[in-house]
């Protein structure tokens, strides 16, 4: 149900000048046809190297192992973003009530070093912030792709998000730890609740535990499951907006497994969410007008409020 698409032609191995060939022309439509009709793509040979994956999990989950108290002094500060979560801190469907099963670690490279688990954790850092480069230089290149397809500018979208990274720009690398769900869960408690993501895209790198579900249009929630070398990517509800509804943002949830064997287990994911620089006026694409223009930070507080 969930196109999956073979990258190469515009992997993070190639130069980007390449737009006129027939295989980035393909490709850019395959991309675009997923997202107006499932809004996830699974893309293959996007040339971030599985061992740098494995790397970003390992770190991320040698942090979510250390003892709360020392996560605790990471936490995210008040009408910030960046920095810990603890568990069931956050519901992504407000009306399920407890909270989701998880804990993450939201991340920005202008938090600084400082900002960071160094103390325990030496080269997280580094580690994150490599991750991170290399998400931001994968999603410019959908975001390429994403105007190819629509006829639009190589770099229309890109030239929109040129502050990835630094202020005015809320980007962010978010990992996430589901740990072992445990006995005492409450009646609609889930690992993360039904929601759209908000902003433009979103790149997920899931390990192979599973529970991830997609809900598109006039559908039931299907299994959105781990694919092995391929990222899943999302539309986030603000690129809806600013396609006026020719692209989609589809729901999502994360469910409890059912196999007891998998309910011991923790589960890790990776999200990098996508936001345009702050200023950028969310006008609809197509000159349509059907959606009133917005800046996209006042249209990513609106969203943010609705959820914290
Ligand atoms: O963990 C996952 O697979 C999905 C997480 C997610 O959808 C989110 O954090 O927005
Ligand atoms: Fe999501």
């Amino acid at each position: 149900m969930i196109p999956i698409v073979n990258f190469d032609a515009y992997s993070l191995d190639q130069t980007t000048d390449s737009e006129d060939s027939p295989n980035v022309q393909k490709l850019a439509k395959e991309i675009c046809h997923a997202f107006s009709s499932v809004g996830f793509v699974y893309i293959q040979n996007h040339g971030i190297g599985g061992s740098t994956i494995q790397q970003f999990l390992s770190t991320s989950k040698q942090f979510f192992d250390e003892p709360v108290t020392v996560k605790k002094e990471y936490t995210v500060p008040k009408d910030d973003y960046y920095g810990w979560m603890g568990f069931q801190s956050e519901s992504l469907n407000p009306e399920r009530k407890g909270g989701d099963l998880k804990e993450s670690y939201n991340f920005n490279p202008r938090i600084g070093e400082k900002g960071t688990p160094i103390k325990v954790l030496p080269n997280f850092y580094d580690v994150y912030n490599n991750f991170f480069e290399q998400c931001q230089e994968l999603a410019y290149r959908i975001m390429d792709l994403m105007c190819i397809g629509m006829g639009l500018d190589r770099v229309y979208i890109r030239n929109c998000h040129q502050l990835i990274g630094q202020d005015g720009n809320l980007t962010s690398l978010r990992s996430l730890y589901y740990p072992p769900v445990p006995q005492d869960v409450k009646p609609g408690q889930i690992r993360c609740g039904e929601h759209t993501d908000y902003g433009t895209i979103t790149l997920l790198f899931q390990d192979d535990i599973g529970g991830l579900q997609v809900k598109p249009c006039n559908a039931d929630f299907k299994a959105a499951a781990p694919i092995l070398g391929t990222v899943l990517v999302n539309l986030g509800a603000l690129m809806q907006r600013w396609t006026a509804d020719k692209l989609l943002a589809t729901e999502h949830r994360v469910i409890i497994p059912e196999e007891e064997i998998k309910r011991k287990t923790g589960r890790q994911s990776v999200a990098f969410f996508v936001q345009p620089d702050d200023d950028v006026m969310i006008t609809c694409l197509d000159k349509s007008n059907k959606y009133e223009p917005i800046t996209a930070r006042d249209y990513l507080n609106m969203r943010f409020h609705a959820t914290f």
